[in-house]
């Protein structure tokens, strides 16, 4: 790839809500960093914990839950046990049933990201598993976290 096309680090101004994540001994790989899978769950972990804490996603009882159709990471930095990241969360599209969420992981107290990446979840009827317009409480805070 040319560097025409090399991504840049986000800065910590550009997202909208920001979430502690300790990593853990198991999070290291042979390399002595943390492995690059990691960071998936990492985007999941910040971002459900957020829509929860918010009340715009019951994972138990609730009738509509997100499926994740695309995912994304580029990694600038390493990041290894002990640190503890700083997940910054920002919301770039949201569709009728389907929101952009892009995350980016701060090193602790660092002022660009050591990795930054998107998914996007499709928010599907619990039952029938098909996509359904987004719940008023989850459009509420998908606006609140628009870049
Ligand atoms: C999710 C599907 C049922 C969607 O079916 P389909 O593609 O047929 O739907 P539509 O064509 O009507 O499109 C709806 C909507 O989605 C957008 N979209 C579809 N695909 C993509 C894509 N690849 N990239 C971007 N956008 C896409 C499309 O533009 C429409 O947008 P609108 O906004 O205009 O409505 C079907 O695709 C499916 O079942 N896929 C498999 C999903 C899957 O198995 N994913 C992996 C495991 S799920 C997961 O990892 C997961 C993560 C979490 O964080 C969770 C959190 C909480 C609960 C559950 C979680 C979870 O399961």
């Amino acid at each position: 790839m040319s560097s025409a096309h090399k991504p840049t680090p986000h800065s910590r101004s550009s997202y909208r809500a920001f979430r502690s994540i300790p990593t853990r001994w198991m999070d290291n790989d042979m390399y002595g960093h943390v492995n690059n899978v990691v960071y998936y769950s990492w985007f999941d972990t910040a971002v459900n914990a957020l829509l929860i804490e918010r009340g715009a996603l019951d994972i138990h009882q609730g009738q509509t839950i997100g499926f994740v159709v695309e995912t994304q990471c580029n990694y600038f930095a390493p990041i290894a046990f002990p640190e503890t990241v700083e997940a910054g969360i920002r919301v770039a599209q949201a569709g009728r049933s389907s929101v952009r969420y892009e995350i980016a992981l701060f090193a602790q107290g660092a002022e660009t990201a050591a990795a930054q990446g998107h998914f996007v979840h499709v928010y599907v009827d619990r039952a029938t598993q098909r996509p359904v317009p987004l719940p008023e409480a989850l459009q509420r805070v998908v606006d609140s976290l628009k870049a």
